[in-house]
């Protein structure tokens, strides 16, 4: 797959893609696939991700391909994009810009609970907008994570909650950030799909388009291979019509992120990578957690396993061997909603 690269002028604005979507959507496999076809642009990438473990920015890097080198790609593991929009983005996108060889397209992957519309904002500042243009806003959704109703209220759990206390909050704070992700984007990539069937998929496709009162285009996809020409080249300059692009979170001035917990476990070196993918599936199961994702030192290896979890579906591969003179660490990052039980979580991990 080939993607034409169109010839710049010096003063020619440089389009960003920003890249959002929920927790495990698969938005770090969407970008990986869009650098392995990048057509000849030179890309660069900030990241930025929920926990301190920094699993995204080993994954990208290590794809060493020419379009991306590792200098290209920047990491920003401070909180939330959309809350450090000032402090962290805007210095990091300038220092790209000023690179003597200027990235042709930049991407920016959002971590999976930032609200998109603060950041499209941004690009609305005169000084960045005399430079940069939104070249589109790609959702990513998991199919899968949709059709189970994981962004739909539980009514049996909220009839109970009611019992409990009959003024509880029926907010729903996942399906707030899974909308707003959708009322921001040009194009919505319904990723995972091979795990739901056909007519799922399309009960999920015409409630997307439903939620969204512009016309959007929604692709499927599996394991993000979507044409990057789809992708980029969108030209949409969406920072000149947020007025379209409506937030649940429009009439205040920031908004914070304690709907959501996370937290590090350091786990010990592991005889047996199953076992532990198993119990920490139990665990996910238990205690409703979200994601799940870091490195494991397995006995006798020399390579670091990747273990990547989304609800209480697990993935695992060695990815690399530890860096040299660094100590080799197990570490997960675990989110979830509030009130994760962090002590009950760690216990039942280190048994
Ligand atoms: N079955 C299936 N799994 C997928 C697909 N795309 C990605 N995954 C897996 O889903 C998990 C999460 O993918 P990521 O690309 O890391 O998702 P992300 O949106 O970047 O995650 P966060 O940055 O943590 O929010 C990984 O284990 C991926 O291998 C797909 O199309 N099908």
């Amino acid at each position: 797959m080939t993607v034409s690269t169109p010839a710049r002028a010096p003063l020619e604005k440089t389009p960003v893609t920003i890249v959002t979507g929920f927790l495990g959507a698969g938005k770090t496999t969407l970008i990986r696939h869009i650098l392995e076809n990048a057509g000849g642009r030179r890309l660069a990438l900030i990241i930025n991700e929920f926990g301190d473990v920094g699993v995204d920015g080993e994954i990208l890097k290590s794809c060493g391909v020419e379009s991306c080198p590792e200098d290209n790609i920047v990491e920003l593991a401070n909180g939330c994009l959309c809350c450090t929009v000032a402090d962290d983005f805007i210095p990091a996108i300038e220092a790209l810009l000023s690179r003597p060889a200027r990235p042709d397209h930049i991407i920016v992957e959002t971590s999976g609970l930032a609200l998109p519309k603060p950041l499209v904002k941004a690009f609305d500042w005169p000084p960045i907008r005399s430079r940069l243009t939104v070249d589109g806003v790609l959702a990513v959704v998991d199919a899968a994570a949709v059709a189970d109703g994981r962004f739909a209220d539980d009514p049996e759990r909220l009839a109970a909650q009611r019992e409990e206390d009959a003024a509880v909050d029926h907010d729903n704070p996942l399906e707030e950030v899974y909308e707003d992700q959708l009322l921001c984007a040009d194009l919505v990539i319904l990723n995972k799909a091979d795990l739901v069937d056909a007519d799922a998929l399309s009960r999920v496709a015409g409630d997307i388009r439903q939620a969204i009162p512009r016309a959007v285009k929604v692709v499927e996809a599996r394991e993000g291979k979507v044409d990057a020409s789809v992708m980029l080249g969108i030209q949409a300059a969406a920072e000149d019509d947020l007025g379209q692009r409506p937030s649940h979170h429009d009439a205040e001035e920031g908004h914070d992120h304690d709907d959501f917990d996370s937290f590090v476990v350091d786990l010990p070196p592991v005889a047996d990578p199953a076992a532990l993918v198993a119990r920490l599936a139990e665990v996910a199961a238990a205690h409703d957690v979200l994601r799940m994702k870091g490195f494991v030192e397995v006995t006798g290896k020399p390579m670091r396993l990747l273990v990547q979890g989304v609800g209480q579906r697990f993935r695992q591969q060695y990815d690399r061997a530890w860096p040299q003179g660094e100590p080799r660490r197990g570490r997960l990052v675990v989110i979830g909603e509030k009130g994760l039980d962090r002590a009950a979580i760690e216990a039942a991990l280190a048994a």
